[in-house]
């Protein structure tokens, strides 16, 4: 018997239905992109059968695409940690970051840059302000260069693996949530790796403004976009 493929999607299990992040059913949603261009996307239903068990069948949503806009940055506010160990490459790096919050209109006042001693420093200071729930995303920058020890495994790793978790653990302490910065995610701020593992100082200067570009610059951009992803859809 043929089967009428929309009698099929009309009763479909509600269950099967894709929901968004808020638990809101499908319907046309207004998805942002990093190009700045804006797509519809529907909760479109698409029925198959199966030959063996004629109602068996799927009822899919159109695949909705979730990502951080570059040019919707009102409000957005970001911390920058940086190393002051190889400043020589760590201060172009920062200025490529902040030259980038520009160029994407973030505000001068709403980024705040902290300096700590070397790499290892970082992750303590993100987490920090992670929690302080004053900043969309914290970009670290630091610039770990290979010596003639294994010094530079610890750092380079303690860094990488410092960020992350800041990252993960940027949960505030019950009480201590000023009322007027409520808007600010209450977990998981983005931190940024904006921190270069380079075996020689050529290679870390090439990275910081040189002929490979400015990580930092790109550490900021990252930042944007993240913040816009938790801003705009994750909370
Ligand atoms: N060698 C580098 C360091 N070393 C210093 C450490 O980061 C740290 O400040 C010290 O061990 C005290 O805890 N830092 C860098 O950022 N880059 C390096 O190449
Ligand atoms: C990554 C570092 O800490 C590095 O400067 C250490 O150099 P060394 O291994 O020669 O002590």
């Amino acid at each position: 018997m043929a089967l009428n493929l929309k009698t099929l999607v009309n009763h479909a299990p509600l269950s099967s239905s894709r929901q968004d992040i808020h638990g809101v059913s499908p319907k046309p949603t207004s998805i942002s992109f990093s190009n700045s261009s804006c797509l519809q996307g529907f909760g479109t239903q698409i029925a198959t059968h199966r030959k063996k068990d004629p109602f068996s069948f799927q009822q899919t949503a159109a695949v909705r695409h979730l990502t951080g806009s570059l040019t919707h940055n009102e409000g957005l506010r970001f911390a920058v940690v940086v190393a002051r160990f190889n400043e020589i490459v760590t201060r172009p790096l920062l200025e490529g970051a902040l030259e980038t919050f520009k160029k994407y209109s973030v505000k001068e006042e709403d980024v705040d840059v902290v300096w700590v001693p070397g790499s290892f420093e970082i992750a303590v200071v993100a987490e920090r302000l992670g929690k302080s729930r004053k900043y969309h995303a914290v970009v670290c920058i630091g610039a770990v260069v290979r010596g003639d020890t294994t010094h530079y495994d610890a750092v380079a790793n303690s860094a990488a693996s410092g960020v992350l978790s800041a990252g993960l653990n940027s949960v505030p302490a019950c009480g201590l949530l000023p009322e007027n910065l409520a808007s600010v995610p209450l977990e998981g701020v983005p931190c940024i790796f904006g921190v270069l593992t380079c075996d020689n100082m050529e290679q870390a200067l090439n990275r910081a403004g040189g002929k490979s570009g400015n990580k930092g610059a790109e550490a900021a951009l990252t930042a944007i976009e993240m913040a816009s992803l938790f801003e705009s859809h994750l909370k």
